[in-house]
């Protein structure tokens, strides 16, 4: 029945008020009101639609994404839109492209890596796109030994410029989104030879392909790297591949805040920390963060719609049959994600507040937060792109047959996620590196440095002065336990945030109290889980477990009738959701079927490849027919 909201019987349940927290979701009512605003412009302009891609060629699509990216520009000019309004365009047209790159990584490194002078001259070109910019540090033989990289800048004080060179097969960029056919300029990531010393990686302006016809420019081979994962879906992405044969660049390109080579060919370190070349990274993850409750919120979004639409088993007296939302099994692996979107979006907006304000410190060369602000950007990051990429699939199984659809949305948008565990840091690599910070903090308990921050609980774990001396022995020997460790540190980051979250004034009715349920579910889902770990250290005892698991279980009937006005709040229009499964009004099954017929395979009854292939088989004339 078409204009029937199927789900408004589960809409009337609710008891909290679903307008509050749809502020509480996005963040402030300001945000609400723009999010709100820019995601029904994207869905009421054909300009953007999106329901065609998993049937284009690589070809159609990626040209297709060119005019989407061109219109989204052209709409963010013609209706003068905000620097916020036009990022939440992008969002909501939601469809990879050099776009990503260009204003999530080439601009920001440029900020935070280049001078005052090289942020006027380079900026205000890439804020107007007059220039396109991707990064390109991982390489074909090398992503996550940075300092593995074989590209090298050789200066070369005659000409006063660096020359760019890539040796072997090995150091040829390989991956950069933007990279293989749009962007005219790169930041390049190359080992710096200075008067025949080597100095370390560090960041490089690389024009690659001429303003006027696009062509690279001498010295460049450039071009895309293949078919990804997923048909449609990352495929939008031209990620590329590069090689440098002697290119000559002035030394002006060379990003100097850290580090600077003058014309004499003297190397001179600022006294900024050296890591500062990774500062890009740490703006990156912390935006992964705040993204991962986004794409879960979306596929529970689905899941928990379709869950209370879809009925098996159970019928009474010729009564209708049990909704699956209403079995304890869908529930017990429904609710915790759903819960883990609010718990997500938390820690997401904790960490921007983290990341602006080692921003801040930096600028006025306080150093001091950085190690932390690194490990819970890297931390973070590992956790939540895990949890996400694991929860669209748990999501996808939750919907059933219907959710191997593409029209459910979750394929694609499964395939479009989980390189999140890998870019930016593949996510074992920053466990590790959460796990060197702990344990150098862990070397220092008891001396003069006290753990501050995120690691001030250290000194109320009394058992970990006794291992103290031993942690600077046996690291790799210990890696895969101490990873186990660095997960524990972030689970309990993401449950304080959450804590905090509540401790905060909550307007709205009954807001705050559904917000009380999901933070306990998130807790102790992790309790029930984990609870071989807290048994075995004695943390709890096998009564606390069991008290846990009865708790979690009323926690659960407490959520079930919310759930569909906790998804509301989401706020997701049907264009940004994307499928069947999760439309607003639950009319799945005509639409299903509708779409069905949509599919390019039943545009003729009778296949193409009939009278080749299928005939002769039916005919026995297979022997003879050539195939
Ligand atoms: C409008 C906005 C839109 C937003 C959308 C944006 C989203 C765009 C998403 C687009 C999609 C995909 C793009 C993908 C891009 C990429 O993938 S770019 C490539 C990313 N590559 C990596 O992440 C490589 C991972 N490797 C590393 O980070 C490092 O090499 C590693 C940390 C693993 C090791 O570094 P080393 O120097 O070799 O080793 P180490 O000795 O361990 O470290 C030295 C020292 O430095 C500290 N450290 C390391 N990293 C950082 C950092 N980022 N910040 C601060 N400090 C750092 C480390 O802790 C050590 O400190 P210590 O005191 O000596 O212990
Ligand atoms: C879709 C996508 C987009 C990308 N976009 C960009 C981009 O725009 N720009 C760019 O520069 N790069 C980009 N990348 C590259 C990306 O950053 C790297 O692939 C990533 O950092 C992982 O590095 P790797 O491929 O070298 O993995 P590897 O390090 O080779 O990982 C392979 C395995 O080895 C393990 N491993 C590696 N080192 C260690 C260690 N020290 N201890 C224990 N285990 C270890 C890992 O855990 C993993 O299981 C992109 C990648 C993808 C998939």
């Amino acid at each position: 029945m078409e204009g029937v909201d199927h789900l408004a019987h589960e809409r009337n349940k609710s008891e909290f008020d679903v307008d509050a927290m749809k502020i509480v979701w996005a963040g402030s009512p300001h945000a609400f009101v723009v999010s709100d605003r820019i995601s029904k412009l994207v869905a009421s302009d054909p300009g953007f639609r999106k329901d065609n891609r998993s049937t284009l060629s690589r070809k159609e699509l990626f040209k297709n994404t060119l005019r989407k990216a061109a219109y989204a520009w052209k709409t963010i000019i013609d209706l003068h839109l905000s620097e916020e309004e036009a990022a939440k365009l992008r969002f909501y047209v939601d469809e990879p492209a050099f776009t990503d790159v260009h204003w999530g990584m080439f601009i920001p490194a440029i900020k935070g890596q280049g001078t005052e002078e090289q942020q006027q001259k380079w900026l205000p070109l890439a804020y107007k796109m007059q220039i396109i910019g991707c990064y390109a540090q991982t390489e074909l033989g090398h992503g996550s030994n940075v300092q593995g990289l074989e590209t090298t800048a050789t200066f070369d004080p005659q000409t006063d410029e660096f020359i760019i060179h890539s040796p072997t097969l090995t150091s040829s960029k390989w991956w950069p989104g933007g990279l293989g056919k749009v962007a005219t300029h790169a930041i390049a990531y190359a080992l710096l030879i200075v008067g025949g010393r080597e100095q370390g990686v560090h960041g490089f302006i690389v024009q690659l392909r001429s303003l006027e016809d696009h062509s690279p420019l001498p010295g460049m081979t450039v071009g895309d790297i293949g078919m990804k994962f997923g048909n449609g879906a990352y495929n939008a992405m031209d990620n590329g591949v590069l090689r440098f044969d002697h290119v000559r660049i002035p030394r002006n390109q060379m990003l100097m805040r850290v580090s600077q080579v003058t014309c004499e060919g003297k190397y001179k370190q600022s006294d900024v920390p050296r890591q500062l070349v990774y500062g890009a990274m740490l703006y990156v993850r912390q935006t992964i963060v705040a993204d991962a409750s986004c794409a879960l919120s979306r596929a529970v979004c689905i899941a928990t719609r379709y869950s209370a639409v879809r009925r098996q088993f159970g019928s009474q007296n010729g009564g209708p049959e049990t909704q699956v939302i209403d079995y304890k099994t869908q529930q017990s692996r429904l609710f915790p994600l759903l819960a883990s979107a609010y718990a997500f979006r938390f820690v997401g907006e904790w960490l921007k507040w983290l990341y602006a304000d080692v921003t801040q410190r930096l600028q006025a060369n306080d150093f001091s937060t950085l190690p932390e602000a690194h490990a819970c950007t890297a931390g973070l990051k590992s956790l939540t792109t895990t949890a996400t990429a694991d929860g669209i699939e748990e999501c996808r199984k939750l919907c059933g047959g219907h959710g191997y659809l593409c029209s459910s949305g979750l394929p694609e948008l499964f395939a479009v996620y989980v390189p999140a565990c890998t870019y930016e840091g593949e996510n074992t690599v920053l466990l590790l590196q959460v796990a060197r910070f702990l344990m150098k903090t862990v070397s220092q308990l008891g001396s003069s440095k006290k753990p501050v921050g995120t690691i001030a609980y250290m000194t109320r774990v009394e058992h970990l002065m006794q291992c103290r001396c031993g942690v600077q022995r046996g690291f790799a020997e210990l890696s895969a336990d101490l990873v186990e460790a660095a997960v524990a540190h972030c689970q309990l980051l993401v449950v304080s945030k959450f804590i905090e979250k509540l401790q905060q004034e909550i307007p709205g009715k009954g807001v705050k109290q559904q917000l009380e349920v999901l933070c306990n579910i998130y807790a102790l889902f992790l309790l029930h889980k984990h609870q071989g770990d807290f048994l075995s250290t004695g943390c709890i005892t096998p009564k606390h477990a069991a008290l846990a698991n009865d708790e979690l279980r009323s926690l659960y009937s407490q959520v079930r009738p919310n759930a569909i006005a906790l998804v509301d709040a989401f706020n997701y229009t049907d264009h940004y959701l994307g499928s069947i499964l999760g439309c607003y009004d639950g009319n799945v099954y005509p639409k299903l079927y509708e779409a069905a017929w949509k599919d390019p395979l039943n545009e003729s009854v009778v296949p193409d490849g009939y009278h080749q292939y299928i005939r002769p088989l039916l005919k026995q004339e297979i022997r003879t027919a050539r195939l």
